[in-house]
């Protein structure tokens, strides 16, 4: 078994930012290793490049240098067709912008990568999972008719479904209202303890109070590593980061 499902060393990232050669540096050199079943959270000042570390380290963004390994694999040297399925099948995105195709129901588009798998769908136990997370609309309503935190419940339930070992979720309670928002932390931390390594960005301070380990970053630098964090070391350690 691969002990550190992920493990990022060195990573930088610089974007264009359309005037002339100009780069706008994010990343500066973040390396980070999580564990198997270990629930991970970031957190850090609005900016400081957190959805762009998740993005990196995730497969989805290349970072401009340093390495990514997911479970053993280099996700930026797969190959398209391979990259697709690696996605599907062993890491699940909860992102804000969804990844949800409005032209299709809630129900299929949460049974979409099970049937790109051939892997069997239980309707019932869909229909009960989205109950158990307060999904209160029809699930054959196309997702283009849905609220913000149903189409947020929809992304989270299609991870649930997965069977993946690895879940990135940018802010996935942040269109939820607060039980749905606590229940949906209750399933990512079931998961954890079947082994699923989670990571997280939140500006929950007290939702990341209730991870394995907290990692600081400001301006696009790992600043603390929080083991076992509680609220009050990490409002401390983010009002440092604020200073
Ligand atoms: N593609 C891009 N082009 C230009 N600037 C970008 C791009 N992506 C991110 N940035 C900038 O990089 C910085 C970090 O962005 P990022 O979204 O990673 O921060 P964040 O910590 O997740 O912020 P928030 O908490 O507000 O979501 C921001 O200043 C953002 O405007």
């Amino acid at each position: 078994m691969v002990d550190k499902v992920i493990n990022i060393q060195n990573i930088a990232k610089s974007v264009s930012t359309g005037r002339r050669s100009e780069k706008l540096e994010i990343l500066h050199g973040v390396s980070l290793a999580a564990n198997v079943g270990e629930f991970l959270s970031i957190v850090g000042p609005s900016g400081s490049g957190k959805s762009t570390l998740l993005h990196c380290m995730s497969g989805l963004s290349k970072p401009t240098s340093g390495s990514v390994n997911i479970l053993g694999i280099d996700p930026y040297k797969l190959r398209p067709a391979k990259s697709a399925v690696f996605r599907r099948t062993k890491v699940g995105f909860i992102f804000q912008s969804y990844n949800l195709l409005p032209a299709l129901t809630a129900f299929d588009n949460i049974v979409l990568p099970l049937r790109l798998s051939r892997k069997k769908v239980d309707k019932a136990k869909i229909y009960q999972l989205l109950k158990s997370i307060n999904f209160d609309a029809n699930p054959d309503s196309f997702v283009s008719s849905l609220s913000g935190g149903e189409r947020q419940k929809v992304a989270i339930a299609r991870v649930l479904v997965s069977n993946c070992k690895v879940i990135f979720a940018d802010e996935p309670t942040g269109a939820l209202d607060s039980v749905s928002g606590k229940i949906i932390f209750g399933l990512l931390r079931d998961l954890t303890k079947q082994g699923v390594c989670v990571v997280m960005v939140t500006h929950d301070i007290e939702m990341a109070a209730r991870t394995d380990r907290a990692i600081t970053l400001r301006d696009g630098k790992l600043r603390k590593i929080l083991n076992k964090p509680n609220a009050q070391e990490l409002f401390e350690a983010l009002s440092d980061e604020e200073k």
